[in-house]
């Protein structure tokens, strides 16, 4: 690879003289050493040297080479520069950053500087994980964060700087250094940017790699509290920082940081943020990275959306809804008041059906304001982006004007946000989208200067210059009538290209015709081809002039425009944004209780105790997935109470594989997370008090990208749940220990619970199949067993998912494993093996070879063992003779007899 590295241009001048092109190159790519180099030539972005290579491996595209440098090929890919985003997102996924660069002149002005002169080129930013705002590289419905974290007085104070680039929202933090990983873990991060000078500083490498974003180190000098105050007001164009509240030291260097990344990869273009927002002071509740994967809050298993919490509750109709709906997910507030508020706003919608389903379709009608506002103040915007910035103002206001018209007055939070997007409050917007709706055509170009997108009486200069345009294309027509009159040749027309510009053309046979007297004095050869003969005359070379003028004139006073308008939108910035903040709000509010109402979901009430009382509580996920295949779903009531006064704070929950216990643990979570993102819960009722963390150890996953087995995985997780759970936290554990040998796996498990219990005292559900553990309930005043009840039927296992106080009577592991599909005689082995170990558990120091029961291994034929015995005995079992109906008793006897019969 040594040989493809680009060599500087130190190096260049004391090998061959570079040509001027390569000289050029060189020069952008030392800049940015650390970026591939997307370098533009005409229609393509090309790549050179080691980028080269790079890219050609992860885009799966030809490498080849172009010309020699010091007496070896140039290896060289390229993408042509129309379908570079569909690269460029390729490239960010697999952890690449790109510098863009472009020509900063077209080869005509380059000429006139000389005829060997290349065209100028400069990068126009970097794309990087967490500053993108192409739309095809990002999903309309998520968000992305670029975080800085920094640290000062000498480690002592901490904060954290967030934007996202593609909507503008910029927060700031203080926090303390101890606390600046869980500050972090509510934005699920793009990308995380760490000064040199902090690196190994023990609180950011603890935040660095609870976030799991990927890092950028960047040069200390940026995070330095004078460097974010000079970009702060440099940004927001202030004298001084009053205006935004008083920053902290800490603050200010991770603005610094934040904010000086965002100007590099912009290439030094104005940076387009919101004034800087202080995060709620009570925060959100701490949802490790392992948790939220586990309990699929954004993200299923298989990596998508769908399947996952925020893909089965999501019934937003715009994108900024669908976003800020991911945050509240993503960061469950522990402000009761927000909270409170939030389902206030819920509640109420659910109550009037008529009005929720004529808010959501006028909602529905509201382009995403967000990122359209940021393209046209990055300057990336087209008329369409003008086009939905209109229509989401005229959605807002008719989904507003709708809600003020209810007699009765609203919740708090939906008057709030109807205020904000009602446009008689506002005249400016009023006006702006009064003006966009009769200035723009209906359908509009992707680029402004494509043109052709200002409707006719919008402006009477530009009315004019296309009058004339349009005029002298009609004079052209009426032109080419005479002349193919005058000559007497019908097969004569008026061409244009782009060589000629416009000619006259006749076939061939005629060229004589014109190319003599008297013709020849009005008609001027230009070109002779094959089969046609072209001319002009001093005519047509006179309209041609008038009509190519007028033509840039149109095209000049539409740009001018298309500028006017984004003037407008950078004065309107303030009033645009919170216009888009009070939508998403609105749409928030009505798809949760679009959701609420479609799967009957309760409002939780909120407690000051740490408590959980649910009655019929169900998994949102599961239930949807189940209803799918018509299927129904089993709901549960769970009583938890950290306090230890009416209910357990932990729960041994046992029951066979497949009975529902993971379900069990994670619908109690998903719970928690949905109440304090401020949306009903699937239950009958459902009262808790709020959580300051949730923590899920769900399954067993190999990290091998991170060197780590299952059962390092596990024990790290579980680690930080014994560690960092207080009283208000809840947590669910599933089969800790599982990841190794017997006695490690239940020791582990038996300390875990009993550090649960009495160290961190939490509300804590913790599965185990590990029998011996159910009797720690006895031993712990705070701790009871609950278990998934199962039967077995006619040689069959019936889930019935229906939780019961006490522990699961077996674990029925071989029925399952029969269920699956385990071969017979695999079954009946294991079905003999256990009976063994049951009668004699010291049998299992023979494990894993079994050695004493190899020889009696039954034949083949015979490996259903016989069932008919037990069968009858659990059905007689299973009676209660004083609840049972005449109608119940003849339906047992028919049972028992085709029991028997199945047995002879
Ligand atoms: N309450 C319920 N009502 C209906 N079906 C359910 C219920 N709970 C679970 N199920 C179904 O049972 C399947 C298995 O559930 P789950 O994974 O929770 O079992 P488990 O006891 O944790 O199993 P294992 O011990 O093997 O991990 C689910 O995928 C779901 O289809």
């Amino acid at each position: 690879m040594a040989d493809t590295a680009p060599p500087s241009k130190q190096a260049a001048a004391k090998g061959s003289e570079p040509t001027p092109f390569m000289a050029q190159y060189l020069g952008i790519k030392e800049r940015h050493p650390e970026a591939l180099l997307f370098f533009r030539m005409g229609d393509f972005y090309e790549l050179f040297f080691e980028d080269a290579v790079e890219a050609a491996r992860i885009l799966d595209i030809t490498l080849t080479a172009r010309g020699e440098y010091d007496g070896k090929p140039i290896p060289m890919a390229g993408v042509p520069y129309h379908a570079a985003e569909g690269h460029l997102a390729r490239l960010i996924k697999s952890g690449a950053r790109v510098a863009v660069c472009e020509q900063t002149e077209s080869p005509a002005e380059a000429k006139k500087r000389g005829s060997k002169s290349i065209v100028n080129r400069d990068i126009v930013r970097i794309v990087t994980p967490g500053t993108l705002t192409e739309d095809s590289l990002l999903p309309a419905r998520q968000g992305q964060a670029l975080a800085a974290i920094a640290l000062a007085k000498g480690g002592a104070e901490a904060a954290i700087a967030v934007c996202d680039v593609s909507t503008g929202r910029f927060d700031v933090a203080p926090v303390l250094p101890g606390a600046l990983a869980d500050m972090l873990l509510g934005w699920p991060l793009n990308e995380l940017l760490v000064s040199s000078s902090d690196m190994d500083r023990p609180a950011i490498v603890a935040a660095a790699e609870a976030s799991r974003a990927p890092l950028t180190e960047r040069p200390a000098r940026a995070a330095t509290p004078k460097c974010g105050e000079a970009l702060l007001k440099e940004t927001f164009d202030v004298a001084a920082l009053e205006a935004f509240g008083d920053f902290s030291k800490a603050e200010l260097s991770a603005i610094g940081l934040l904010l000086d990344y965002v100007k590099l990869t912009q290439a030094g273009a104005d940076i387009m943020l919101d004034p800087p927002q202080r995060p709620p002071v009570r925060g959100h509740v701490a949802i490790d990275p392992a948790t939220r994967a586990s309990l699929e809050i954004d993200r299923s298993m298989s990596g998508g959306r769908d399947g996952s919490l925020l893909g089965t509750i999501d019934r937003t109709v715009t994108a900024p809804g669908a976003r800020l709906l991911a945050t509240h997910l993503s960061r469950p507030s522990l402000d009761r008041s927000e909270i409170e508020s939030r389902l206030e706003a819920v509640a109420w919608l659910v109550d009037d059906a008529d009005m929720l389903e004529r808010l959501r379709a006028r909602l529905k009608a509201a382009p995403d304001i967000e990122r359209a506002r940021l393209r046209l103040r990055l300057g990336r915007g087209g008329p369409r982006d003008l086009q939905a910035l209109g229509r989401a103002l005229a959605a807002g206001d008719a989904a507003a004007r709708g809600l003020s018209e209810v007699a009765g007055g609203l919740p708090a939070r939906l008057a709030a946000a109807t205020g904000k997007l009602l446009l008689d409050n506002a005249p400016q917007l009023r006006t702006f989208a009064e003006d966009l709706a009769r200035a723009l055509n209906e359908s509009l170009p992707m680029l402004a200067r494509d043109g052709g997108f200002i409707a006719p009486g919008w402006d009477a200069a530009l009315d004019e210059a296309r009058g004339l345009r349009d005029d002298s294309r009609r004079i052209i027509a009426e032109l080419q009538a005479r002349y193919a009159g005058e000559t007497g040749i019908s097969a004569l027309k008026i061409k244009f290209n782009n060589v000629l510009g416009y000619f006259i053309d006749v076939p061939a046979r005629h060229g004589e015709a014109l190319l003599a007297p008297p013709l020849s004095e009005t008609f001027i050869h230009r070109q002779t081809l094959a089969g046609n003969v072209r001319f002009s005359t001093r005519e047509l070379s006179d309209l041609a002039g008038r009509i190519s003028r007028a033509e840039e004139e149109s095209k000049g006073r539409e740009t001018a425009l298309f500028d006017e308008f984004c003037a407008r939108v950078d004065d309107l910035n303030a009033a645009l944004a919170t216009s888009a903040g009070a939508l998403a709000d609105l749409d928030v509010a009505a798809a949760n209780a679009a959701w609420a109402v479609e799967c009957d979901a309760v409002r939780p009430v909120i407690a000051d105790a740490p408590e959980f009382a649910a009655v019929g509580l169900r998994h949102p996920v599961v239930e949807a997935a189940l209803r799918r295949d018509g299927k129904g779903f089993t709901a549960n009531d769970l009583s938890l109470d950290a306090g230890g006064e009416g209910a357990p704070r932990l729960l041994l929950v046992t029951g066979p594989n497949m009975a529902g216990k993971s379900t069990y643990l994670r619908q109690a979570a998903l719970a928690v997370i949905l109440a304090q993102a401020g949306c009903f819960v699937p239950a009958r009722s459902i009262t808790l008090g709020l959580a300051d963390r949730v923590f899920s150890r769900v399954g067993a996953s190999d990290d091998l990208a991170r060197g780590r087995s299952t059962f390092m995985v596990e024990m790290v997780e579980t680690a930080a749940i014994l560690t960092q759970a207080t009283p208000d936290s809840f947590v669910i554990l599933d089969e800790v220990g599982r990841g190794t040998s017997t006695y490690d796996g239940l020791a582990i498990a038996w300390a875990a619970v009993e550090h649960l219990h009495g160290v961190n005292g939490c509300r804590a559900l913790f599965a185990t199949h590990y029998h011996e553990l159910t009797q720690l309930a006895e031993d712990l005043p705070g701790a009871a067993n609950a278990s998934l009840r199962a039967r077995e039927w006619k040689n069959d296992l019936v889930f019935l998912h229906e939780v019961q106080p006490g522990p699961a009577d077996r674990s029925y592991g071989v029925q399952v494993a029969r269920l699956a599909g385990l071969p017979k005689r695999a079954v009946a082995r294991a079905a003999q093996i256990l009976k063994r170990l049951e009668a004699d558990p010291d049998a299992a120091e023979s494990l894993p070879l079994f050695a004493a029961f190899a020889e009696d291994a039954p034949p083949a034929e015979a490996f259903d063992p016989p069932q008919t015995e037990s069968e009858l005995l659990r059905i007689l079992a299973d009676i209660d003779p004083d609840a049972l109906t005449p109608r119940d008793a003849l339906d047992i006897v028919y049972r028992m007899i085709a029991e028997t019969k199945k047995g002879e």
